[in-house]
């Protein structure tokens, strides 16, 4: 399996860093002697003017505890989805450079919508493209997570399938492992199938609260706006690569039954103010494009570089924050890179509340084989010869990598594309 190396590592996708465009070792360096600030506003939006409006009061959640400003915040860049559905070139390069450099970035899902009829979308079966109702059933879907969790643990624990061999339903707190010695995590879980909730495959048994059909309706809404974000992703990363025409959306179709989910973690505080559990050990991500909407801080992501640091990502109000996963990184040889992240303890005053997140994980369809693909002089470059090794059907690699990590599990078996390049 090809391994992204640091020769990829340009500095733009590291926007307080505005040295070079080139130099990877600059950036490398620099993070490791002196980890950032947390970055100003001008400095998360790569400092151009029109972006620079949004002012901070705009991204902050005032109803939580503040993310506390000294300490190391991750400089993610942060892209508008309104430009990105406007064709904007400049910004579909930022997309690009985020995507190979970090695989991490915020996408402000403010104001960014499409008629279903725009010529440019009106094909693609994808979803909806709707930033602004994005953001309202995310909202939604917090509520409806509380409610989820108060049930109680033994009506939860019904809904535990690992035994079955699913990884759909819950995993209780401490029920999955954050190492190989088998450090229990420090989160709960529940992962709702797209399947289920868009009616192409079996209904699931669940809590009453989550069979009642206006919350299944609005699960479906949510995966079908997600998914319409990971298709726009997809379709502008398909042209930068110069695949044929649609090859990564076809890969990914709404309707076709795949190991997409959504998924609510939720951390109560460490019980002692210096402890230290990991609520999610460090991992990648298994499928192609992860939507995730934190409110508390907690997220960290291992930046590359040797001797770089763990930094936050600081949750941004009105954002969500994208990532891509280890398919893409399969299906391009390493052009794509996805990185590297864990959950700790939200810093500061916000470590003493319970921490939610709202995740979206787009997976490739299940019958979807996870091998280099053809077609893209770009990926030929980058092809080694072992690509063609290990080419199993996704749904078998997310049972394998996601049962892995679950108490009892095989380890070994959990580990994606990360391992050589954990510090590069
Ligand atoms: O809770 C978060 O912020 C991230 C969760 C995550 O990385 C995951 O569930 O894969
Ligand atoms: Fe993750």
């Amino acid at each position: 399996m090809a391994q992204t190396t640091t020769s990829q590592l340009g500095a733009t996708a590291i926007a307080h860093l505005v040295a070079t465009t080139s130099g990877g070792g600059l950036w490398v360096s620099s993070i490791a002697e002196h980890p950032p600030p947390a970055p100003a506003l001008h400095h998360l939006n790569g400092g151009t003017k029109q972006e620079s409006r949004s002012s901070e009061d705009d991204l902050t959640f005032h109803d939580l505890p503040p993310f506390p400003d000294d300490v190391p915040a991750a400089p993610l860049l942060r892209l508008s989805f309104k430009k990105l559905l406007d064709h904007n070139a400049e910004e579909e390069d930022r997309l690009w450079r985020a995507c190979c450099d970090l695989g991490f970035f915020y996408l402000d899902l403010r104001s960014g919508s499409t008629s279903k009829r725009d010529s440019f979308h009106s094909d693609v079966e994808s979803g909806e493209l709707d930033g602004d109702a994005l953001l309202q059933d995310a909202d939604g879907l917090f509520r409806l997570g509380k409610n989820l969790f108060e049930l109680p643990n033994e009506e939860k624990q019904k809904y535990d399938f690992n035994e079955q061999g699913s990884y759909f339903g819950y995993k209780g707190l401490g029920a999955g492992v954050v190492d190989a010695k088998g450090t229990r995590d420090f989160n709960e879980f529940y992962n709702v199938s797209k399947n289920d909730m868009l009616g192409i495959d079996e209904r699931l048994p669940a809590p009453d609260v989550l069979r009642k059909e206006e919350n299944r309706a609005l699960l479906g809404r949510y995966c079908k706006r997600s998914h319409g974000v990971v298709s726009l992703i997809l379709g502008l990363l398909n042209g930068k690569l110069e695949l044929p025409e649609g090859r990564l959306e076809d890969l990914h179709r709404l309707k076709t039954v795949s190991g997409d989910q959504v998924r609510w973690v939720r951390s109560p505080p460490q019980p002692t103010q210096d402890a230290k559990k990991l609520s999610l050990g460090e991992h990648t991500d298994f499928g192609s494009v992860t939507v995730l909407f934190n409110r508390l801080g907690g997220l960290q992501i291992l930046p590359p570089g040797e001797g770089s640091e763990w930094c936050y990502v600081k949750p941004l109000k009105g954002h969500c924050v994208v990532n891509l996963g280890d398919a893409m990184v399969k299906f391009t040889a390493g052009v794509l890179r996805s990185n590297i992240h864990r959950v700790v303890n939200p810093p500061g005053e916000q470590g003493r509340s319970t921490r939610m997140s709202l995740v979206y994980f787009a997976r490739p369809e299940d019958e979807v084989l996870l091998r280099v693909l053809d077609g893209s002089k770009m990926i030929d470059e980058k092809r080694g010869s072992d690509d063609e090794e290990e080419a199993i059907t996704a749904k078998e690699w997310i049972l394998r990598r996601a049962l892995g990590r679950r108490a009892g599990g095989d380890w070994e078996k959990s580990h994606g594309t990360e391992g050589a390049r954990v510090r590069q």
